[in-house]
């Protein structure tokens, strides 16, 4: 009876789809309006020179067609329920391989990552179908120490959750989250609480007496290390049934590009492989607790219920953070991309690949072979190592070690498989595993995913699956976000890009929805630098871009404009229960990252192609520094950051001031004679306005604020250099 119940179930939410598809037809209708306002000015004459209007008219342009794009996201917005209750036994679960990616002890703290990989063994999950990989980029030799006292600890801590039904897998959440109970589990747990802390401080001692001398260095340099953590257990720990705990540190060498968390990840693929094989992959980020220990479960909803199609390469759980503050000035919880955006392409197609915190299927990154396959093809894409490729064939059981003979053979070959030149002429990275072609390899591989016919799903349920931790600094969030600008315009200069290598097995909205996020950030640019400029320019000098108040052209602009802002009102407050606050943050770090990270990531892509810069990936900062979110939490702007992201801000805030000013002069001096001058300039006098006041925290930090967070004078007065230079060329071109 129970096996003919479904697993999980989808729900298109009709509502959103009636109001939003309304919205854009509405919405459309005015863009239209706008082309024929703005085209119209060609076959008018004039005195308003060409050069601003063709300018402003494409800012629109592009804007607008971002804004086409963006509603294939909001044209079948669905949410999905699952019945892990309903799922089969557990010995008819399939094995779950679960990659943890690490490579910086002193940006990623080790203590952190511990609890990441303690929550990842306390999975609710047959523990014999439950293999956990730590990957240490960084091959540092405390990493893995603290990987064995962790092990130790977790040997009592997995007993403990099970023995209490505790879920939450993560004893630093755990801990903190203060829960009062009483009799014999109060004193265990106390016990264990007290274990804990021996743990954090044996941790902290192994880390602070590393004994290699130059850390980064030797992350660059140095030979594969493999270990099977709990090969051989103590005897006392043997009654206690745990995951298997691999620390794979892959070969690195100056000669060999390492490929960043791809090259990473291929390598897990491959040893775990040989050692557990399983069909399905969890793979998570460092920082990334597992908050509740039955994601597994969910996950297997799709994967274990015969109804379901075999294409569903993986199921994704949104990027979930602990340090999320009440006013999120940096938009860190990164609301629209987690609780619209990806709903919206799950109900066309798929939800791209965000990085992790997803189980995808071994076959969908590796492919399927029957044993008739020719052995010469498999060499050639994967590699040498026969023992792997035995371990691509259907009916294939991985080597189990039962003795050290064995135990040594399979760590042989497994170094093999780690070596930063096993993957020389391979198809490694460019046809399988994950790929190396763009810096956001998450995104590049979940596009080739799709392209290629498979589907994903993404749950969102109300418990966060995971959580991490977010940068909630101006700097580390611009750098981060200039990586990811960087890695997606890679593929949009491409011939990757979707508008050349075409939907393929897509469907035309899911493939609007790649081409949208492709070229996002290019027309976020290009468009803002335009609204952020030249109407600014032309007010300076008195030109008008936009209809008189009283032409009835001036209410398509109006409208426009309304129609935008309360859509997203609509979005962020009245839909998913957001505060008006989250409503002014959204916007204003929109069109921060335009000027900043979305400029440089564009012109970092635009380097790498004509082979002037190096694609890079630095690992975002996982530090807490008190101080920092001390400000963050109180809402106010952290601006000591890189001269290079705060310098647009200025200059763009600065020509802003000087355009209303020099417009006021000249409405006193100049053009005091009432000619409807004003009502001319209304429109721009409005953007700016506009503009300042939703910055008003740059200009806070650059006049008002005297602390140590705020914009130090030097960048105010170079930016003052670069906006007279605006004002002076900008003027003489385009005026
Ligand atoms: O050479 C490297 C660089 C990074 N990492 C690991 O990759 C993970 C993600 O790196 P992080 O610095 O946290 O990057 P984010 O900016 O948070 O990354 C987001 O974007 C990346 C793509 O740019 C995705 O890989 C991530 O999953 C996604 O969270 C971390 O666990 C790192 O330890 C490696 O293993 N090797
Ligand atoms: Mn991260």
């Amino acid at each position: 009876m129970e096996k003919s119940l479904p697993l999980h179930q989808l729900h298109a939410n009709s509502f959103a789809i009636i109001i939003n598809r309304s919205h854009s037809f509405l919405h459309f209708i005015a863009i239209l309006f706008l082309l024929h306002y703005r085209l119209s000015f060609f076959f008018q004459t004039t005195t308003i020179p060409t050069l601003p209007w063709l300018l402003i008219f494409a800012s629109e342009l592009l804007l607008s067609l971002s804004w086409l794009l963006s509603q294939s996201y909001r044209w079948r917005p669905v949410y999905r329920t699952v019945f892990p209750e309903r799922l089969p036994g557990d010995d008819e679960l399939p094995g779950i391989d679960v990659f943890i990616c690490t490579a910086d002890p002193d940006k990623e703290p080790t203590v952190e990552v511990m609890n990441t990989v303690i929550s990842a063994l306390a999975m609710d999950y047959p523990p014999e179908k439950l293999h956990v990989y730590v990957s240490d980029d960084a091959g540092s030799d405390a990493t893995l120490r603290c990987t064995k006292v962790a092990w130790e600890f977790a040997t009592c801590w997995v007993p403990f959750c099970r023995k209490y039904g505790i879920d939450t897998g993560c004893p630093e959440v755990y801990f903190s989250s203060l829960e009062d109970d009483d009799g014999e589990f109060k004193a265990e747990r106390e016990k264990m609480e007290q274990k804990y802390e021996v743990l954090k401080q044996r941790i902290k001692t192994i880390i602070q007496h590393r004994d290699v001398v130059s850390p980064s260095t030797y992350a660059r340099d140095h030979p594969a290390i493999i270990e099977v953590i709990n090969e051989y257990p103590k005897e006392e720990m043997q009654q206690v049934k745990l995951p298997l705990l691999v620390y794979v540190s892959r070969e690195k060498r100056p000669s060999h590009h390492h490929n960043f968390k791809a090259g990473a990840l291929n390598v897990l693929l491959r040893v775990s492989a040989t050692m557990s094989n399983s069909p399905y992959i969890l793979v998570l980020d460092c920082d990334m607790y597992c908050n509740d220990p039955t994601s597994a479960r969910q996950a297997m909803c799709y994967y274990c219920d015969p109804r379901t199609p075999p294409s569903i390469a993986f199921v994704l759980f949104p990027q979930t953070f602990r340090n999320i503050g009440e006013d999120d000035i940096y938009d860190s919880e990164m609301r629209s991309i987690f609780k619209i955006y990806w709903h919206g392409l799950d109900g066309v197609g798929g939800t791209i690949l965000s990085g992790c915190n997803f189980y995808i299927k071994r076959e969908a990154l590796l492919g399927n072979f029957s044993k008739q396959e020719d052995l010469v093809t498999l060499r050639r894409w994967f590699g040498p190592s026969n023992d792997f490729i035995k371990t691509l064939v259907e009916d294939h059981t991985p080597n189990s070690i039962t003795d050290e003979e064995s135990s040594r053979m399979l760590l042989e070959e497994a170094n093999v498989l780690a070596s930063c030149s096993y993957e020389n002429q391979t198809a490694w990275g460019s046809e399988v595993g994950f790929l190396y072609f763009s810096v956001v390899e998450d995104y590049f591989t979940g596009y080739t995913l799709h392209r290629k016919g498979w589907k994903s799903v993404y749950l969102n349920p109300k418990r966060p699956q995971v959580l991490g931790t977010s940068t909630t600094n101006f700097n580390d969030l611009s750098v981060q976000w200039t990586r990811w600008t960087a890695g997606i315009v890679q593929i949009a200069i491409s011939r990757f890009c979707p508008l050349i290598c075409g939907p393929l097995k897509m469907s035309l909205v899911h493939f609007m929805c790649y081409l949208g996020l492709t070229l996002e950030p290019l027309l976020f640019c290009f468009s803002l630098w335009g609204f952020a400029l030249v109407p600014q320019l032309c007010l300076f000098n008195g030109i008008p871009l936009y209809p008189k108040v009283s032409d009835p052209n001036f209410n398509i602009f109006s409208i426009i404009f309304v129609s935008a802002v309360s859509k997203s009102f609509y979005e962020i407050v009245v839909a998913s229960g957001g505060e008006l606050r989250a409503w002014r943050n959204e916007w204003r770090i929109w069109m921060m990252k335009a000027v900043t990270s979305y400029t440089y990531g564009s012109l970092e892509a635009v380097l790498n192609k004509l082979g002037m810069k190096q694609a890079s990936f630095s690992p975002t900062n996982k530090v807490t520094d008190v101080e920092q979110v001390k400000l963050y939490e109180k809402g106010v702007f952290d601006f000591r950051a890189a001269t290079m992201f705060l310098a647009p801000l200025v200059t763009v805030i600065l020509v802003n001031i000087a355009a209303l000013v020099g417009h006021f002069v000249r409405c006193l001096v100049v053009d005091g004679d009432g000619d409807g001058y004003w009502e001319k300039m209304a429109g721009q006098m409005f953007l700016s306005i506009y503009i300042l006041v939703s910055n008003y925290a740059v200009i806070e930090g650059m006049i008002i604020r005297r602390d140590k967070a705020s914009i130090p004078l030097s960048v105010t007065l170079l930016s003052g250099v670069f906006s007279v230079f605006i004002l002076l060329i900008g003027s003489a071109i385009l005026c």
